[in-house]
């Protein structure tokens, strides 16, 4: 697992957009099929998505060949609901870029038949050749996707409970009632984002620090979800500083002194 340390969630933003853009330019250099992108919602991404949009006014990356899976949505709530997730992805990211709009696949937590719905998406994952790059984000309980504590690690695309710990952590978005958070969603599983050939997990704050260190230095554990990707083979976590808090000492200075050969991919788009 590599863990690359950032100053601050400015700077987590730009390395995980100019990773992003990096790997789509590459991809489209040697291969004609789309490259295939997961994605996540929640606040982390939101600098991520403003930097690629820049990238692609700039035109210095295009979508026009990527094709996107979205990691979950709430199930109940229509989808054109300003919290829901299909309303979070047009309106921070694919309605400023070059996208086509058929590229683009987000669960339908409205669907007659969800557990359908569920088997119907990990079809389209497979048929698109299975996803190139899963960017995610993670809960303050270490929830990866939905995929709550005790979600089995080798989890599919699924209906989850949420726990009170999202349901007050999501709060936020519905004018801090909790009563009108949904308490069910669709969410791809645990070995879905697994299954990618390259995972890169964002995350800031304090308040993400002790799911951080149970990711890194804990046990693989169904009881922290994002530790699955220990035994990813290519598993990058961007972080800020203030996510290292509860790290031990020794861990942070050895991510710190190995990744500091490495290129910092924002220095590419800059
Ligand atoms: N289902 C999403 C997760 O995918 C996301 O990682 C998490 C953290 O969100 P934030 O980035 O806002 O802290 O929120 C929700 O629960």
């Amino acid at each position: 697992m590599r863990v690359i340390i950032e100053p601050n969630g400015g700077q987590v933003s730009a390395w995980g957009a100019a990773y992003i853009a990096k790997r789509i330019n590459e991809h489209n250099k040697k291969e004609k099929r789309p490259f295939v992108l997961g994605l996540p919602t929640g606040s982390t991404p939101l600098g991520t998505y403003k930097k690629l949009i820049e990238y692609c006014k700039a035109g210095k990356v295009s979508f026009a060949n990527v094709v996107t899976f979205n990691m979950d949505e709430y199930v109940g709530i229509p989808k054109d609901h300003p919290e829901s997730y299909h309303s979070f992805m047009w309106n921070n990211f694919f309605s400023h870029i070059d996208i086509k709009p058929e590229n683009v696949n987000i669960l339908n937590g409205n669907a007659p038949d969800l557990c359908k719905e569920c088997a119907d998406y990990e079809a389209r994952i497979r048929a698109a050749g299975g996803i190139d790059l899963f960017m995610g984000g993670i809960g303050p309980d270490g929830h990866l996707a939905f995929n709550e504590p005790f979600s089995s690690l080798n989890s599919r695309t699924r209906v989850k409970s949420l726990t009170k710990d999202t349901i007050i952590a999501n709060s936020r978005f519905f004018g801090g009632n909790v009563d009108l958070v949904p308490k069910t969603a669709l969410t791809v599983g645990v070995g879905t984002v697994m299954d990618a050939r390259e995972v890169m997990i964002l995350t800031m704050g304090h308040n993400k620090a002790r799911a951080l260190a149970a990711g890194i230095e804990g046990s693989y554990s169904h009881q922290w979800t994002i530790s699955a990707l220990q035994v990813h083979p290519k598993g990058i976590i961007v972080c800020d500083e203030d996510a290292t808090d509860e790290l031990k000492v020794g861990t942070y200075k050895y991510f710190k002194d190995i990744e500091s050969a490495n290129l910092d991919p924002a220095k590419l788009f800059a």
